[in-house]
């Protein structure tokens, strides 16, 4: 059951959570406040904790010790029954897309609506419209993945992540797999529809030429600590 109440302004709030994988400590103690609306970077060296810390927030992987709230769900006391509605509030990311290969671009994203309860035609078409529109790819709806370029697959996972108006983004290294050129571009958008939206955006990356081109306020996972910082102070 959502606690909105508790968690206020902020879209994220972990105290003291500790975050584990199988038995290995990857962070303690961590404090974090992400208001509703804002964009803020992930940053770390590999292997420091980002995808694990993204992944207790979208209920992947469980909160071991301390409080947590995502988008109203605290994730303490989370059930299993309770993902798939934590999800609905959340749009997830990743490096490499992962859009369904087997089907085009309209289909992937009628089985998203379809997984998450939409069951109106109508609407399920206008939806897919809007979204697509959103990121400029209308015209892509009938392409098979294979047909797009890296870039144009990671606006329309973009586009699927927009689906059911969430709350919160969740990107993990969403230009990774991209040319500068081309990750600019995602970064622009990225930031333009979360804008459009009123949705904050947590973004895991290790590009620090993107965090140059567009500054901001990032988490910093470091030695198993999480810290929040701004972004110029890499640069000086
Ligand atoms: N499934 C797993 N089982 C056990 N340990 C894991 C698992 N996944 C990650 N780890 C460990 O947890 C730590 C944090 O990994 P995580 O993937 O969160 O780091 P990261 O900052 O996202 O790294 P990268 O930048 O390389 O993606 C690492 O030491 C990693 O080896």
């Amino acid at each position: 059951m959502p606690h909105r109440n508790e968690a206020g302004d902020n879209i994220i709030t972990l105290n003291n959570a500790k975050i584990v994988q199988k038995n290995f400590m990857v962070l303690d103690n961590v404090n974090l406040h992400i208001q509703r609306g804002r964009f803020c970077y992930l940053i770390g060296k590999t292997g420091s904790g980002k995808s694990s810390l993204l992944k207790v927030l979208y209920g992947h992987l469980p909160l071991k010790n301390g409080t947590g709230n995502v988008a109203g769900f605290k994730l303490e006391t989370l059930r299993a029954g309770d993902i798939p509605n934590l999800r609905r509030k959340l749009g997830i990311v990743f490096q490499d897309f992962q859009l369904l290969t087997d089907r085009d671009i309209e289909k992937n994203l009628k089985f998203v609506l379809q997984a998450t309860g939409w069951d109106d035609k109508i609407k399920m078409n206008d939806r897919i419209n809007e979204v697509l529109s959103s990121v400029g790819m209308k015209t892509k709806k009938h392409k098979m993945p294979h047909q797009l370029s890296g870039g144009e697959q990671q606006r329309i996972a973009i586009a699927r992540a927009l689906l059911n108006h969430p709350e919160l983004i969740l990107a993990d290294e969403p230009t990774g797999n991209l040319d500068p050129e081309t990750s600019n571009d995602i970064m622009t958008l990225l930031k333009q529809v979360a804008q459009e939206n009123n949705c904050a955006v947590v973004m895991a990356t290790h590009d620090y030429h993107m965090i140059q081109n567009f500054p901001g306020e990032a988490i910093k996972c470091e030695d198993g600590v999480v810290s929040m910082m701004d972004t110029a102070e890499l640069f000086e």
